[in-house]
């Protein structure tokens, strides 16, 4: 399990791809180019893949040194000794994950644009607040829209501030001078041409004057 990471920079999320050997192609391309977080997120997947290419990504994250996080399902990043688990509005409570899977696991919680829902799960024990959707998403057309002033007000929570949702290296800026430490994207990072060149766009917006967060921050 790893107690330290880098609480500011690109968070990258993977693909509904079936094909494990492209999933671990983009997810190493993603890695090397320096995110700060990976995200296992399948929708599609069985259980049964979903653990296997879980498993086999948590070995490529061990690798990079770079935390694996599990979408949805903390059962699943118990069993495997993942990093951490990021939970929605419907994926169970924040504080019985934290009990599972202990204190030095990075739990995360979706917030949409609600500040007493991040409130209510830094409570509980979250490591990180996720709001969105900023803009409109290709992955999730139909995601709840959130403001800047969202991410402005969470400034006090005590935690990293997340963004998401519909996020480009072009419409990012605002984000991070509005205090986001971190930027979740799927899309955008996925579906480039060169994910490797993508995540270093989105990652020049932490090293501008007036960004909240450094990328080589870590947390201890
Ligand atoms: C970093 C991050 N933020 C938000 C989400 C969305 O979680 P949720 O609302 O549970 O939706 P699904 O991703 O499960 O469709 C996320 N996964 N990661
Ligand atoms: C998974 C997800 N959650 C959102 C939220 O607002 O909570 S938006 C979103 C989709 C993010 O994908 P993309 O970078 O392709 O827009
Ligand atoms: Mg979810």
């Amino acid at each position: 399990m790893t107690s330290r990471w880098r609480q500011g920079g690109v968070y990258a999320i993977t693909a509904d791809l079936t094909d494990t050997a492209l999933l671990l192609d983009r997810a190493g391309q993603v890695l090397d180019a320096g995110v700060c977080l990976l995200q296992y997120r399948n929708k599609q997947a069985t259980a049964e893949l979903r653990a296997q290419q879980a498993k086999e990504l948590l070995a490529l994250c061990r690798a990079s040194s770079v935390p694996l996080i599990i979408n949805d399902d903390w059962r699943l990043a118990a069993e495997l000794g993942a990093d951490g688990v990021h939970l929605g509005g419907e994926d169970g409570d924040v504080a019985l994950a934290r009990q599972a899977l202990g204190a030095q696991a990075i739990i995360g919680a979706s917030c949409y644009d609600e500040l007493s829902r991040a409130r209510a799960a830094v409570t509980s024990g979250a490591s990180y607040v996720a709001f969105g959707a900023f803009f409109a998403s290709r992955t999730k057309p139909l995601a709840r829209t959130c403001g800047l002033d969202v991410l402005q007000a969470a400034a006090d929570l005590g935690v990293p501030r997340v963004a998401i949702g519909g996020i480009t290296p072009d419409n990012a800026g605002p984000l991070v001078e509005a205090g986001a430490d971190m930027l979740a994207v799927i899309s955008g990072i996925v579906d480039a041409d060169d994910p490797a060149a993508a995540v270093r766009a989105y990652a020049r917006h932490f090293t501008r004057p007036g960004a909240s967060t450094a990328p080589n921050n870590a947390s201890e």
